[in-house]
Order: structure tokens, then C-alpha cells, then sequence
């Protein structure tokens, strides 16, 4: 179907510092994962240019941002809000670029949380309140003690791939908020609208220093020199475990704050009395969604026994029933981001029927033709019988896959679900709203769903236990991340 096309096809993206869009330097090459094919050049920020992009977000500090009255940052975090939605199909069309996500995906979550973010942190911000206490003193005449919030200072952003805008500006939104300066560095797979949303800030005249965006990949790269930057004040990062085990060691150096969202082997327990078709349509969503790439997906689910053989009936004939393909040709699911992970993915695969697994549905590649041969995709695949310590059950695919065990009793299965290193997010599915609330509060996560998936009050905090972040984000909680606090006492 005709559809926006791709701004930076054949182009190379730049890195923006200082106000001035950079493209000078090594490059490396962007691939489309729906037909695998290079699209474009990005150019590779070399650690002079990190420098040079640390240095400007200090300098801005002090500069008209630093000075910019409250009234006047939030209305141009509104105007970014109003910039990303005036060229929302570029937007669309340079998500789906990088990552191949269905066009439902990008044009209703993706695109309009970009917009999102900025509004809800513009609100909050400018509704802000902070503490003062009447304190007594021994002479009698007392004294007032009031907090303020200053920023934090330099923040470094690291953004991952899968839900590229909204994360990235998930961060950005309330950095800026509470007066921070930003250095960010999206994933080397996912570099277009992070590049169109420096644009959006030139064009709305965000100060020259106050969000600067920096690309590239592998070690000893601009993510590496940035996190490791000693004039950076505080770190922000959303992906995969291992990466936060390294950038927290970087943050250690110079005992910086850090905020992470990382990664998850969520559960999705369906009990006996839940609304059948509900559940069945909110597991194809939390499992399937985004090509299973999203960090909240579910990639365990438990089934009261007395309906399960028909539960995963049921979700495998929809499994099965998703289109694969060209996201402007309807699909219903795109590819997975990379040949790499691609790679990883049917390396689980080929693990979980060593392991002893049934595979109900998929387990492979899909046979697509054409320009889609060279695509990332992999099958929507549905695995039962394994035990719980097996490694498919224990570790993150990170995929359009889900494995499915019965359970007998509400004590077992909550303890099964908690039986893992992560602790991100739960989906419950049940009628019984007593048994709702009992189970929710017993679940060892930052975030429990009930009769939905992925609905999102951008007030509420955010975040996992264990190995699934440290802090949260969302409404206060990123305005706490994001400023310090100062208390001052004045003696009456
Ligand atoms: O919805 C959000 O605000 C959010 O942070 C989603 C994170 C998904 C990670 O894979």
C-alpha cells in the first residue's frame, strides 16, 4: 500500500552536538529486517565528538536553558509534543524503517507515545509541588524548612530497539522536564526517529546543548565512551540485563545515579473463572505483540488445568492465523529486528525441543518469498512440557514465543511465577475480583496487569525487582530520577 516514504533513505544520518547536525566520519550500515537490505548509512560518533556533546550539555546548563523560567520549558516540551504529531507518518514510516513492526503497532503505540511523553511530563512538571515545614526551635521563634528540585545536570540517555521512539522519549521527556541537558545514544539498529526527533527539537527551538544525540555500536563505541564519561552526571538505561550489569560498573566510578529498566520473564496466569475469550485475545497480545520485543511480553504462561487443553487450542489456531509480512501489506507481525537476533531466537527454538518440549505451533522460519526471503521473521511459537527449570522457561528469548504449563492450585502457580531471577510484569486473567487483588500483591514484580496487558497510565510508577531494573519510571518517579532535592532551612 502507498505510504510515507522513509526520510532518510540512501542518506546518512548525523549525529546532532551543539545544535549542528554531524555526519562527518565512519559510518555503518542500517538494514531494514523486513527484507534485510541496507536503507541508509549512520554516522559513528568517534569519542571526540562524545566529548564535544558531554561539553555542550554542560555549557547549556548555564545558558538560556538553565535560565528559562518553569512556564516556558513546559510549553516547549509542548511544542515538541506538537512537532512530533505535525510529522507523525515521517515518524511512522522511520520506525517501521528500522524495525519492521506492524503498521497497527507504530501508528498506536509507538508514534503517539513519542507525543505522550512530552505532554505528561509538561503536566507534571508544571504541577509540581515540593515540601515545607514549620519547625519549632528553642528560642520559640521557629524556623521554615522548604525543599526545591534542581536538575541533575548532564544525563545520558541509553534507549534500546524495540520500542525505539517511546522509550527514548520515555526518558527524554522528563529529563528535560526538571531542567536536565541530555546526551543520547539510541541502538545502532534503531537510529531514525531518534534523528528525527533532533530535527523536531531544532525546529522547535530547543537551545543549542540541551539535547545533543550521538550513534553507535559494539564496544568501544559512543554507548561505551558516553556511560563511561566522566563529566556525565547521572545514567538512564532501558535493555537487556548484561548490558546494565557493564554500564552500572561505568555509573560506579564516579557513584552516579542510575535508572534501569531491563530485562523480564513475565508470567501470564489464566485461573479457571477468568472470561475465556478475554484471556485468549490479552495472551495473543502480551505474547505476540511487537514481534514478542517488548520487555513486558509474556513468555511464561500458566493455565488452570481444567481449561488448558483448550486454551492452547485456541491460541495456537490464532497463532497460527497471524499474518507475517510486509507491515504496509497488513501484516499482523513484522520480523525481529535482526538476523542476529534472529540467530538467538531460533537458537531457543532448536533448545526447547532438546529440552524435551512439544512444539503445539511454529518452532521455525516462515516460508515467505520475494523481498521478504531476507527478512528476520521467525514463526509465533507455542511450547508446552517442559519442566520449569529448563532454560526456555528460565531465560529470556526475547521473541514471539510463550510456553504453557497447567497449574492446580492458586499457591502453586503463584510460587512458580515467582520461581524467577527477573521480576518485571504479570498479566492475571480472572473473574474473581478478591483472588485478583490477593494474587497481585503476591506477585514479585514492579508492575501486575489484571484482565490487561500494556495499558498504560503514564502516572504510575514503572519498573521490575531483581534483574529487571533498579528504581522506577513514571510520573513522580521520574521527576524524583530526574532532580535533586535541596532543603532550606531559614531561621525566623
Ligand atoms: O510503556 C512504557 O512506558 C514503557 O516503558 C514500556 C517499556 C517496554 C519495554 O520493552
Amino acid at each position: 500500500m502507498p505510504h510515507t516514504p522513509y526520510p532518510f533513505a540512501d542518506r546518512t544520518l548525523p549525529n546532532y552536538v551543539d545544535g549542528a547536525f554531524v555526519a562527518a566520519g565512519d559510518t555503518f550500515p542500517l538494514i531494514d529486517p523486513v527484507t534485510g537490505r541496507k536503507i541508509a548509512g549512520v554516522a559513528a560518533a568517534d569519542r571526540a565528538l562524545v566529548d564535544a556533546a558531554v561539553a555542550a550539555a554542560r555549557r547549556a546548563l548555564t545558558g538560556p536553558w538553565g535560565r528559562m523560567a518553569l512556564a516556558d520549558r513546559v510549553a516547549l516540551l509542548g511544542r515538541i509534543a506538537d512537532a512530533i504529531e505535525a510529522r507523525f507518518d515521517d515518524f511512522v514510516a522511520a520506525e517501521i524503517a528500522d524495525t519492521g513492526k506492524s503498521l497497527l503497532q507504530a501508528t498506536r503505540v509507538d508514534i503517539p507515545r513519542g507525543a505522550a511523553n512530552f505532554r505528561a511530563f509538561a503536566a507534571l512538571a508544571q504541577a509540581r509541588s515540593t515540601q515545607c515545614f514549620e519547625s519549632d526551635t528553642p528560642d520559640g521563634l521557629g524556623a521554615i524548612n522548604y525543599s526545591i528540585a534542581k536538575p541533575l545536570g548532564v544525563v545520558a540517555v541509553v534507549s534500546p530497539w524495540n520500542l525505539p521512539l517511546l522509550l527514548l522519549t520515555w526518558k527524554v521527556a522528563p529529563a528535560l522536564s526538571c531542567g536536565n541537558t541530555i546526551v543520547a545514544k539510541p541502538s545502532e539498529e534503531t537510529p531514525s526517529t531518534a534523528t528525527l526527533l533532533a530535527e523536531v527539537m531544532h525546529e522547535v527551538g530547543v537551545p543549542e546543548g540541551v539535547f545533543n544525540l550521538i550513534h553507535g555500536f559494539g564496544a568501544g563505541s559512543a554507548g561505551e565512551w558516553l556511560v563511561s564519561h566522566a563529566d556525565v552526571d547521572a545514567i538512564t538505561f532501558t535493555g537487556e540485563s548484561a548490558t546494565g550489569t557493564a554500564i552500572m560498573r561505568a555509573a560506579a566510578e564516579g557513584v552516579k545515579p542510575i535508572s534501569f529498566e531491563l530485562g523480564g520473564k513475565n508470567a501470564a496466569i489464566i485461573f479457571e473463572d477468568a472470561d475465556f475469550e478475554a484471556a485468549i485475545a490479552g495472551t495473543m497480545r502480551s505474547v505476540f505483540s511487537n514481534c514478542g520485543q517488548v520487555c513486558l511480553c509474556s513468555e511464561r504462561v500458566y493455565v488452570a488445568r481444567p481449561i488448558f487443553d483448550r486454551f492452547v487450542a485456541e491460541l495456537a489456531t490464532r497463532a497460527r492465523a497471524l499474518k507475517l509480512g510486509d507491515p504496509y501489506a497488513g501484516a499482523d507481525m513484522g520480523p525481529l529486528i535482526s538476523a542476529a537476533h534472529r540467530e538467538k531466537v531460533l537458537g531457543y527454538y532448536r533448545l526447547a525441543v532438546e529440552e524435551g518440549a512439544t512444539i503445539v505451533t511454529g518452532g521455525g522460519v516462515p516460508d515467505l518469498v520475494g523481498d521478504l526471503a531476507g527478512g528476520s521473521f521467525v514463526e509465533p511459537t507455542i511450547l508446552t512440557g517442559l519442566a520449569d527449570d529448563a532454560r526456555c522457561v528460565r531465560e529470556e528469548i526475547f521473541g514471539p514465543v510463550c510456553h504453557i504449563a497447567p497449574f492446580d492450585s492458586e499457591e502453586e502457580v503463584i510460587a512458580r511465577a515467582n520461581d524467577t531471577r527477573y521480576g518485571l510484569a504479570a498479566a492475571l486473567w480472572t473473574s474473581d475480583v478478591k483472588r485478583a487483588h490477593r494474587v497481585a500483591r503476591q506477585m514479585d514484580v514492579g508492575i501486575v496487569w489484571v484482565n490487561e496487558w500494556f495499558l498504560r497510565d503514564l502516572r504510575t510508577p514503572f519498573g521490575g525487582t531483581k534483574l529487571s531494573g533498579i528504581g522506577r519510571e513514571g510520573g513522580e518517579h521520574s521527576l524524583a530520577f530526574y532532580s535533586e532535592p535541596m532543603n532550606i532551612c531559614i531561621k525566623l
